[in-house]
């Protein structure tokens, strides 16, 4: 059996006095990708931030690679959230930010010019991310986030934004990466792209 990365049940979480989780879990192995589906408001995001220990749940246990997460430097080593956009840095190009994420995380599994290929940025390289479209620009998190060194990805949304073939891409890329052995957890509305990775499915319902 593999390694168990995260396990977590019974998670209750209220915002605002609501209830936005109720007895939400789910456990993944290394190597794993999973798809948390469900409408919209049914809590995908909010788990995949309880999971980045980013939230205190309510109730429940959590427990991600070997213990309850924390917003620490040494939990962030090894984990690579990806949701809103990020704030781009004034006056650095794309190539720069792909630079910054190298040289910041010490080492990668990409170089900065096989991240700019990989994630079709090679033409935009010189530009600052502020001049990109959405979908480059949702390209340009996600060449950041797998470019540098980590064993679980949590995702929200990682398709919003890109067309259909770089959707393919996309999931060409995350099967890579589970191959290595990473583990995928990603909130999602596509589920050609749950299929294309062959994603074990978690379904979420709205808790309110
Ligand atoms: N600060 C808050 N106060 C009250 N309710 C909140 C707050 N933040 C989020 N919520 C509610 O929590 C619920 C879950 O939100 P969340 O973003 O986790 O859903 P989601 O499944 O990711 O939705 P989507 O598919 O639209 O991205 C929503 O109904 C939202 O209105």
């Amino acid at each position: 059996m593999s390694e168990v990365i995260i396990a977590a049940r019974g998670v209750e979480v209220r915002l605002g006095g609501t209830p936005v989780l109720r007895d939400a879990g789910l456990v993944a192995a290394a190597g794993e990708i999973l798809a948390v589906v469900g409408e919209n408001g049914a809590g995908k995001s909010t788990l995949l931030r309880c999971l980045a220990g980013l939230h205190p749940p309510l109730r429940g246990r959590i427990e991600v690679l070997g213990g309850p997460p924390v917003d620490a430097a040494a939990f962030w080593k090894q984990i690579v959230l990806v949701g809103d956009e990020p704030a781009w840095y004034p006056g650095l190009s794309v190539e720069e930010h792909l630079e910054l994420a190298r040289v910041v995380h010490r080492g990668g599994r990409l170089t900065v010019a096989e991240a700019l290929e990989v994630f079709e940025l090679g033409g935009r390289a010189n530009l600052s991310p502020l001049s990109l479209s959405t979908g480059q620009r949702q390209r340009l998190s996600l060449a950041m986030a797998l470019l540098r060194p980590s064993r679980l990805l949590l995702l929200d949304e990682p398709e919003r934004g890109l067309d259909a073939a770089f959707r393919e891409r996309l999931a060409a890329i995350l099967n890579g990466y589970a191959r290595d052995g990473g583990t995928v957890v990603m909130a999602t509305h596509d589920l050609r792209l749950a299929t294309a990775t062959q994603a074990r499915l978690v379904t979420l319902e709205a808790a309110a």
